[in-house]
């Protein structure tokens, strides 16, 4: 069978910075977590500053830039589209930043950005974005009218947000999963012939990746809550590991 591209792998290090929180100290430290997810072999750093910090911090931020920028390994910066974060991103300065919609009360990231009902207020700050260098990705749900905009922006890539289809596999619920996947595969197919680069992620495990890995147009997939979490079990160099292992094998045989 010929080599066929693999998508990169994206590793989100926030949950470390969560369990730290959680005692007002250093430890677990997120760039350390960093420095072992590099050595385990991922291809780039995801962090979320969040609005209300909950779990990166500010100086976490600077410190994962240093650390990535000497191991030549990209840090991509999620942020909500706030003049804030603009400002902070624009002196940080990180390889890639992905914009994602927040709300202070929400659990996670529960959706994707309305990019068709906010393109005149996202298109300035992906053009600032882009004049600082970075490359800016769009957190949005698989859907043809956010692609078609997100398009009509500076953004050079979509993310397209898991999370429905990992709760709907969670909730035995097959067939939901597969008209999900079936979105992804024709929204992907349609960023990709509109100019945009396409990764996936959020709810990401062992057991769900396989057909999202599989999607021809899938460059990159960025995970967190779960890597963290099976760390706790396996180890992080085990569970980076695992999870590249059947990253691999789903692209190769798809
Ligand atoms: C955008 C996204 O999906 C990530 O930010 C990731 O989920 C981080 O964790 P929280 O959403 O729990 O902050
Ligand atoms: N953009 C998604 C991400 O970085 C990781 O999400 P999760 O695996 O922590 O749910």
């Amino acid at each position: 069978m010929s080599e066929k591209s693999l998508p990169r792998l994206g590793v989100n290090i926030d949950h470390i910075a969560t369990i730290r929180n959680a005692r007002g100290g250093d430890h677990p430290n997120p760039v350390a977590g960093a420095w072992a997810a590099i050595q385990a072999g991922a291809d780039g750093i995801t962090a979320h500053l969040r609005e209300d910090r909950r779990h990166m911090h500010d100086e976490d931020m600077s410190r994962l830039q240093a650390l990535c920028s000497s191991e030549n390994i990209p840090l991509n910066m999620e942020m909500a589209a706030t003049d804030e974060m603009l400002a902070i991103a624009s002196d940080l300065k990180p390889h890639a930043i992905c914009i994602v919609p927040e709300r202070r009360e929400e659990r996670t990231t529960e959706g994707g950005l309305d990019v068709a009902g906010q393109i005149e207020t996202l298109t300035p700050i992906i053009s600032k974005l882009n004049a600082n260098g970075a490359r800016v990705s769009l957190f949005i749900e698989a859907n043809r009218g956010q692609i078609e905009a997100s398009a009509k922006t500076d953004a050079k890539v979509v993310e397209l947000h898991t999370g429905a289809y990992a709760h709907a596999l969670d909730d035995g619920d097959d067939e939901k999963a597969n008209k999900i996947l079936e979105d992804f595969r024709g929204c992907a197919a349609l960023a990709q012939s509109l100019g945009l680069e396409v990764h996936f992620g959020h709810g990401l495990t062992f057991e769900n990746v396989a057909p999202v890995a599989a999607i021809p147009e899938c460059m990159e997939l960025n995970i967190g809550h779960f890597i963290i979490g099976e760390a706790v079990f396996m180890g992080l160099d085990a569970a980076i590991k695992q999870m590249r292992e059947i990253v691999t094998e789903a692209r190769q045989a798809a």
